[in-house]
């Protein structure tokens, strides 16, 4: 069974991958390999250099440029880079009616107009499963009604070190002993506060009830080697738990899974059977 469509109808989607570092590397990698249907087309880094080295193994030639030039060179675009840079990457895809595929998830809630410019140009942003799980379902529940959505995320210290929200409250969490919840409330609360370590929590609450209704506690675990997430949605429909244990990438605060997910979505793009939803 062939897994791509017919090659002459869609020409390969030309994936443009901005920030390369934990995720972004994954990526292209894998797209270098052989996606079908899809294409490494121009990467974006802040050390530019650095990228060409990290790039050199690769088959292809790739063009490392700055990410105002990624727009003409692809059709979709990967923001894997800092939480900051989130408009500057997605603006000009979305206002070429483009589809941008967000990690930084949690910059969203700071800059929703971006919602507004890809309905105005027909471009569409897509927030990957990442490093969670069962974003279908709880989609599927908010058809109905959901009454709930609660998430508990435990990390190892080297999650969650440097986190605003812990600088600014003076949570010292380099030398516990034991776990401590170190955060307790909204997932709109902890983009600001956790805007590198939370963009899991977002993306639930965009999938369900939104960000001020949903809850979440953050625990910081000296025991644990895995970020580790449960969701709990109670609904019309149905009531589910699920929880995912993440190994790290080589940036501690990422798990492994979250380039994975987005080479899944990215696979689906151009798949002629799409399985979930
Ligand atoms: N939604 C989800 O489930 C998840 C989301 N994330 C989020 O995904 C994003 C990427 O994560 P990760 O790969 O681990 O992050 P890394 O810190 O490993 O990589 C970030 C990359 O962004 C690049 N960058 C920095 N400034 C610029 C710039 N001005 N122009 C272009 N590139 C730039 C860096 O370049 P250089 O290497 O040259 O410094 C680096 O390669 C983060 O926002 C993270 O919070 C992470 C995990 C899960
Ligand atoms: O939410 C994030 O950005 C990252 C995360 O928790 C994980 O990788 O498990």
């Amino acid at each position: 069974m062939s897994t791509v469509l017919n090659a002459a109808a869609h020409p390969p989607l030309r994936v443009a991958v901005a920030g390369l570092g934990a995720v972004g590397q994954k990526i292209a990698q894998v797209l270098d390999e052989g996606l079908p249907g899809c294409k490494l087309a121009a990467v974006s880094a802040n050390d530019r250099q650095r990228a060409e080295e990290r790039l050199s193994h690769l088959k292809q030639r790739v063009p490392v440029v700055a990410i105002e030039e990624l727009e003409p060179l692809a059709d979709v675009v990967v923001e894997c880079a800092p939480a900051q840079l989130l408009p500057t990457i997605a603006e000009p895809f979305l206002k070429a009616g483009k589809t941008v595929i967000v990690l930084s998830a949690g910059a969203i809630l700071s800059h929703e107009a971006l919602v507004e410019v890809a309905r105005e140009h027909g471009g569409q942003i897509i927030v990957p499963t990442g490093a969670l799980i069962g974003l279908d379902a709880v989609t599927a529940a908010a058809e109905g009604t959901i009454h709930s959505v609660r998430m508990i995320t435990r990390k190892p210290v080297k999650g969650l070190v440097g986190a605003p929200y812990l600088v600014q409250n003076n949570i010292e969490i380099e030398h516990i002993r034991e776990p401590i919840r170190v955060f307790n409330g909204t997932p709109r609360e902890a983009a600001i506060g956790f805007p590198a370590n939370l963009n899991v929590a977002v993306a639930l609450s965009l999938a369900g009830i939104g960000p001020d209704r949903t809850t979440l506690e953050i625990w910081a675990d000296p025991s644990l080697k895995r970020n580790t997430h449960r969701i709990e949605v109670d609904s019309d429909s149905a009531s589910f738990s699920m929880s995912i244990e993440n190994i790290p990438s080589d940036n501690p605060k990422t798990g492994r899974i979250t380039a994975l997910s987005v080479i899944a979505c990215l696979r689906k793009m151009r798949a002629p059977l799409r399985v979930g939803s």
